[in-house]
């Protein structure tokens, strides 16, 4: 951790209609730590990456990117597909979103398609392949097999998405929103569906993201293996408000969390597995 606020959201509100799904939110996201967001269903989790990253533009409050060398950059004055390249914040899906039939290498390159594209001049150079195109292609090559290597996936970089295992295809998913060089990860349920030695291998691969190549992480996740092992501050929703926020072992014994989500009845629980 660098002791800095990299993302700070103010009274944020989302309503849609009467419902209110995030209800004046406020948090500093460190930089370079894991900061979970739990909370039950529908306590507004998604909702609040999703006014993170452009794809629903909150009712009121405001959030910021302190951005290292562009300074402030406030998300909502943003066009959504400007959150990653601009501001750097590169968001996963709850559901795996990879091109099935393509290989990994190919849904990594494809992901930078924002560099491609510029380089392309939007068709002419591409089309022509003029040098200029053929240098951001080969750079998109280089880093997509730079993040493939560091994070072990070499040996499926020509294997189609679709025949990979589910906790495989997870971590493929992870490479390629590094590809769009992320200061700020939001991982939506990384560890849906994984078995317990995947979840275990996901903890890893999280802490080497902060600790060895300083991107800092937003993690929304069910499974309190991962959340409470690898998150150095946890922020607890409910019915889209704030109900705690602290280190995991004050957020384990939180009444009000206890209450609202980690005590409920036998069918609602979070995941508890062994790591
Ligand atoms: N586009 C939308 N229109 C109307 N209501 C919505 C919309 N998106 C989310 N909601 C509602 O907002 C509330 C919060 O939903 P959200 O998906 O953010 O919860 P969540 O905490 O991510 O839940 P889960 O853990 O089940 O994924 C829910 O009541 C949901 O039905």
């Amino acid at each position: 951790m660098t002791g800095k606020t990299l993302l700070s959201v103010q009274n944020l509100t989302m309503r849609f209609g009467g419902l209110t799904a995030i209800d004046n939110l406020s948090l500093n996201v460190p930089d370079q730590a894991i900061t979970g967001i739990i909370g039950p269903n529908g306590a507004g989790k998604t909702t609040f990456f999703n006014c993170l990253t452009g794809f629903y533009k909150p009712t009121e409050g405001a959030v910021t990117l302190n951005h290292p060398t562009k300074g402030p950059i406030r998300l909502a004055d943003l066009p959504s597909h400007k959150v990653a390249q601009t501001a750097q914040v590169v968001r996963t899906f709850q559901n795996i979103r990879l091109f099935a039939q393509m290989t990994v290498l190919e849904n990594l390159v494809v992901a930078q398609h924002n560099a491609l594209q510029k380089a392309s001049m939007f068709s002419i150079a591409g089309l022509l392949r003029l040098p200029g195109y053929r240098k951001a292609a080969d750079e998109a090559i280089e880093r997509a097999l730079s993040w493939l290597k560091r994070l072990n996936l070499m040996d499926i970089v020509n294997v189609p998405a679709g025949a990979l295992p589910y906790g495989t295809q997870r971590r493929v998913e992870i490479a390629r929103a590094l590809c769009v060089n992320p200061l700020l990860l939001c991982l939506d349920e990384p560890a849906a569906g994984l078995n317990p030695k995947e979840s275990a291998e996901l903890n890893t691969l999280l802490l080497h993201l902060v600790q060895e190549e300083g991107v800092s992480i937003l993690l929304i996740e069910h499974d309190m293996s991962v959340v409470m092992n690898v998150s150095d501050h946890i922020c607890v929703l409910n019915y889209g408000r704030k109900i705690a926020e602290g280190t995991p072992a004050e957020i384990r014994v939180d009444p009000n969390v206890i209450k609202a989500y980690l005590g409920e009845d036998e069918d609602d629980q979070p995941v508890e597995k062994a790591s």
